[in-house]
């Protein structure tokens, strides 16, 4: 095991040769014909803390719909629209509802974020709205118009969606983390497959005609664990609690004078008071529960910080469930994201949390810029270890405050398992395994004793550490791990380890750069997989790796073998595939 090159001590980004002479691109767009992809703010919401940009709008056929017109009677959208003889493409150039006009709407499917997606009678015109859900038929107001699609708000259900359950969770209607929870499981499934389906075929270009298509679209494998199945959440602090404002008319003010939960839906600023979330651990519940008790006391002397004026103190409270390796008990970690060093301030806090049992770490990451992420420029240990410890496909890793690691564990063994059978290992120990995004080296290390070696590129500094420190602890000695920005990669890329014969790719949401894929266009190792959190940036990637760049002249050289849905997320619009590329000679 290695990690190269290391400097004094410290790994410097721009020591490798790799990343000498690097020219910012563009990344690229999606496709934005038949199946647009429309551009949206990133989310705020703690409970996933790599979301990103894209949303898909599909093409589905028309449904009927009908306008409230500006003196509140109702007609149908055809008398409004006017464009009866035109073709569907003038008719959705000519036609864009007004902000503030009321439609009638059906929701038909679910785009990438969650959000439901509704046509105008008669265009074709894509409405998108917020936790409307196939099949509900609902009346919608216009609040945003984009470049081509329209964002409605619900203004009421007419008639619930087809698979409604009761939300177990109080929070579920607000909260920026769950927005399917009310859907049945089962159908959120079906709704995630389908939209892994429809990307596949408009924006990857393969085209389900193909009586192959359906044996390399595989179906979606769900996650058996529905609730608690989140090792990491992420909550923040605020001056203020937020509530939605029909709730506020109603007279529900919250009796709490500070914040400490999740994000509203979209915003940075607003946080909604949570006092336990069913996504995550019981014992991590256990810790929210006794924080929550304590920090408002006023003679603890603790106050929230302030994302407009930049005071306050505690910025967010980080709790991740490991496993202890021995008693294979839940053990946690617990970090306070400060905007400056205090110990004091957190002594109440921290002997408070110490008498739960499962905590097995305290820390600090002290982070005084004014932006509002929770990885600290410093980090200090206030109880217990520095690192808790988790177990994946039998080996042991240690996960720090800031590294990533699979949220899901449950579900990362069966994702990993899919990994490994893409893999199709020899048996002989011969292959060369190159991991790249590669995080805390858990892919690889998972693969590395029936290989000859891997190697893995991370751009986290922590991240690379963690996985040198991985592979010791598991007695792994055929991994190197390497630091760099694999955005960045120049010519000289690929100097530093032999060819291999399988790529694993695990990207995060903006999928692979440009240069990444002409790189491993080039290099043509006989296999790669593709792990995606992202259908759209993968669906792109796959096209470019199958059908090659025309503009650019660069031909493909990989046929598509499987495309495998996973839900690592359940009530969220995340899903998570697995991709098997074979050389194509
Ligand atoms: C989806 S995670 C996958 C991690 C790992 N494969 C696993 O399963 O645990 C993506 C990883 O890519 C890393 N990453 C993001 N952008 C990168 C870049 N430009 N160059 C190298 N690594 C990057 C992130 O830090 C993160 O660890």
């Amino acid at each position: 095991m290695a990690a190269l090159p290391s400097v004094g001590g410290l790994r410097h980004l721009n020591c490798f040769p790799w990343r000498r002479n690097f020219r910012h691109e563009r990344i690229f767009n999606l496709p934005s014909s038949h199946l647009s992809t429309v551009a949206s703010l990133p989310s705020s919401s703690s409970v996933s803390p790599n979301e990103d940009s894209e949303e898909i709008q599909f093409s589905t056929p028309p449904i009927k719909t009908v306008m409230k017109t500006s003196n509140g009677s109702i007609n149908t959208a055809k008398e409004n629209i006017g464009a009866k003889n035109k073709t569907d493409n003038d008719k959705k150039v000519s036609y864009f509802p007004k902000r503030g006009q009321t439609l009638e709407l059906v929701c038909e499917n679910l785009a990438f974020k969650g959000k439901g997606v509704c046509k105008v009678a008669d265009t074709g015109f894509v409405v998108m709205c917020d936790r409307a859900l196939p099949g509900e038929r609902f009346i919608g107001r216009v609040t945003r118009k984009k470049d081509n699609y329209a964002e409605v708000t619900k203004l009421k259900t007419i008639t619930p969606h087809l698979d409604y359950v009761e939300a177990p969770c109080g929070y579920a209607a607000y909260c920026g983390g769950c927005k399917t929870q009310n859907l049945l499981y089962e159908a959120q499934i079906r709704a995630k497959e389908r939209q892994v389906r429809e990307l596949v075929v408009h924006v990857g270009k393969f085209t389900d005609k193909d009586p192959e298509f359906n044996s390399i679209m595989k179906p979606i494998v769900p996650c058996d664990i529905q609730f608690h199945y989140r090792n990491k959440m992420e909550f923040s602090f605020g001056p203020k609690p937020w509530l939605p404002p029909k709730l506020l008319e109603e007279g529900y003010g919250d009796c709490h004078s500070y914040a400490l939960g999740l994000h509203a839906p979209g915003f940075f600023d607003k946080i909604l008071n949570v006092h336990k979330c069913l996504l995550q651990s019981e014992a991590a519940n256990k810790v929210l529960a006794a924080v929550q008790a304590i920090w408002r006391d006023p003679g603890s002397g603790l106050s929230p910080y302030d994302v407009h004026s930049h005071t306050g103190f505690l910025k967010h409270l980080m709790l991740r469930t490991g496993r202890n390796v021995e008693t294979g008990l839940p053990e946690l970690m617990v970090n306070f994201v400060t905007s400056s060093y205090k110990l004091e301030l957190l002594n109440s806090i921290v002997e408070k949390t110490v008498t739960i049992p499962e905590v097995a770490s305290i820390v600090n990451n002290v982070n005084t810029s004014i932006g509002n992420t929770s990885v600290g420029e410093v980090e200090y240990t206030l109880y217990g270890k520095s690192t808790i410890t988790e177990v994946l496909r039998g080996l042991v890793f240690q996960i720090s405050a800031n590294s990533f690691f699979q949220t899901n564990t449950y579900q990362a063994e069966v994702l990993y398992k899919l990994i490994e059978d893409c893999a199709c290992l020899r048996g002989d120990g011969s292959e060369i395994v190159l991991d790249l995004f590669c995080g805390t080296g858990t892919i690889g290390l998972t693969l590395a004793r029936r290989v000859r070696c891997v190697y893995g590129y991370e751009v986290v500094p922590q991240a690379v550490s963690d996985a040198c420190r991985n592979a010791e602890l598991n007695g792994i000695y055929n991994a190197t791990f390497i630091e760099g920005d694999l955005n960045k990669i120049d010519e000289q890329f690929g100097n530093d380890f032999p060819k291999p014969d399988i790529v694993i790719t695990d990207p995060n949401r903006p999928g692979m750069h440009i240069k990444l894929i002409r790189f491993l266009l080039k290099l043509k190792a006989k296999r790669i997989i593709y792990v995606s959190c992202n259908p759209a940036t993968c669906a792109r990637d796959l096209d470019y790796l199958c059908h090659g760049l025309p503009d650019q002249n660069i031909r493909g050289v990989y046929k598509l073998s499987s495309i495998q849905p996973v839900d690592m997320f359940p009530h969220t619009p995340h899903v998570e595939c697995v991709c098997l590329l074979e050389l194509d000679d």
